[in-house]
């Protein structure tokens, strides 16, 4: 136990991080020692060792990654521009969730597909309908490419025990995934072909405009500037960008129905400080301290990817007096920094003042870290937060959240379904139009 600890994950030793102050050391001031992954033979087998999210780091992988970065960047995320089109996404949802009347629902898949349709318009340039069937059935391959209940099991163990694959009912899952990853390979590869027969080298409006138009800068057999890399790029933008944000929008409904005052608080400061007929907008963040301290206390609180992603020591290094061999598993347990007691005051609490100052003030906090930190933290993180901000700001603004009537439950809020992503158990709520 303590800080940095060593555990036996399957046949192999993994170094477990579990404070603010050992990640921040290891991941963030030894950054080049830690930017690396492992190598895991069930993900090899879906992406051929390409991607984005697990490739084990080398200076060309490096650039691959430093590109895709950019060009996130670049086509307006953190900017104007892409708030305006999340902002649309996030209306047209709201109309996806007025049509419901009321009736409780589980509304996953209508948050889900618009959460998709915003990673749709940055990679593809184009956004699909709701009941679209391709567009349906490739959100369910995002969700399930993890979090399926009966296979995600079979899965974390095959990642720990790789032959399992080859015995019942492990088997069955292996070939569920690489099902699951065929159907979002192949939606990809099919925007991919349109992309190249449409390709204006003087306008890029997309991702893969823009990854296209940069392999023509390199030679044919550069390691990493290729289709397949493309491929796997923009399928590893949906499997981890899809799940990710819709789960934390999902808590995020949970916490509304467990606690009804702090909704009504929330939404009287959305009406007091943006009004009835504005839009909500980053702008007004400054005004929002208790709907930003909501979020910042969901990401505390429930923490979606637990455990990370694993990294890989590229050198020996020392984190506060233990020495960690090169080659060595290393991963960030970021829940259990998120409930330190001794940085957190009763860290069991869902207490959204804690991000509040005795003026009334949003704190900002570095400890609050649900997209990891350093060289491999998640390259949507700026993204996933303006989305949050803004399709809650506004489903608060529209609909009262209340509960199933015909459930005796509310859906738990302190428990929830493990596998790599922590994601509630399938709810009913009531979308109340205000
Ligand atoms: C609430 C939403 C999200 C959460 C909580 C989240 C969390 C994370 C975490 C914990 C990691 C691993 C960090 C590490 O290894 O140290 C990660 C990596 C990653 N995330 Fe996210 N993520 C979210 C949304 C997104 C979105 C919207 C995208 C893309 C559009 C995205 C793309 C990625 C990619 C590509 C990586 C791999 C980065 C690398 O290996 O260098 N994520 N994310």
């Amino acid at each position: 136990f303590g800080p940095i600890m060593s555990v036996r994950f399957g046949s192999d030793d993994v170094v477990v991080l579990s404070t603010y102050d050992v990640i921040h050391e290891a991941f963030v001031k030894n950054m080049a020692a830690f930017q690396s992954r492992p190598h895991i033979l069930l993900v090899n087998a879906l992406t051929e060792g390409y991607g984005l999210a697990f490739p084990p780091y080398s200076p060309e992988f490096g650039q691959v990654r430093q590109f895709s970065l950019s060009t996130l960047r670049g086509l307006g995320i953190g900017k104007r521009s892409i708030e305006t089109r999340i902002s649309e996404i996030a209306q047209d949802m709201v109309k996806e969730l007025d049509t419901l009347d009321g009736k409780p629902t589980n509304v996953k898949m209508i948050v889900g597909t618009s959460v998709a349709n915003v990673i749709c318009s940055i990679v593809f340039g184009k956004s699909f309908e709701h009941n679209d069937p391709a567009f349906r059935k490739v959100v369910k391959a995002n969700f399930n490419s993890w979090s399926d209940p009966k296979h995600s099991g079979n899965k974390s163990m095959m990642m720990l025990f790789p032959f399992l694959r080859h015995i019942q009912p492990f088997k069955e899952s292996f070939k569920y995934s690489l099902d699951v990853h065929q159907d979002i390979v192949d939606f990809n590869r099919k925007e991919i072909e349109e992309h190249i027969e449409n390709l204006d080298e003087n306008e890029p409006s997309d991702y893969i405009d823009a990854f296209l138009i940069e392999m023509k800068k390199h030679s044919p057999d550069d390691p990493w500037f290729h289709e397949k890399q493309l491929l796997h790029s923009i399928s590893d933008l949906f499997i981890a960008g899809t799940e990710t944000t819709t789960t934390t929008l999902l808590w995020c409904m949970i916490a509304m129905l467990h606690y009804p005052d702090l909704q009504a608080r929330i939404y009287n400061e959305l009406m007091q400080e943006i009004g009835e007929q504005v839009l909500p907008s980053v702008d007004h963040r400054d005004k929002l301290p208790l709907f930003r301290a909501f979020i910042q206390e969901i990401l505390r609180y429930k923490t979606t990817v637990i455990l990370g992603i694993q990294h890989l020591t590229t050198k020996d290094v020392d984190i506060k007096g233990y020495r960690i061999p090169k080659d060595t598993k290393v991963t960030a347990n970021i829940d259990a920094c998120h409930s330190d007691p001794n940085v957190w005051k009763d860290p069991s609490k869902f207490d959204i003042h804690r991000h509040i100052d005795k003026d009334g003030k949003f704190i900002l906090s570095r400890k609050v870290i649900p997209f990891g930190i350093g060289a491999r933290s998640c390259l949507g993180e700026k993204l996933a937060r303006i989305e949050i901000y803004l399709f809650l700001a506004n489903i608060i603004k529209r609909f009262e959240i209340l509960p199933d009537p015909k459930s005796e439950h509310l859906p738990p809020f302190d428990d929830g379904l493990s596998g790599l992503i922590h994601s509630p158990f399938s709810y009913k709520v009531s979308l109340k139009p205000r």
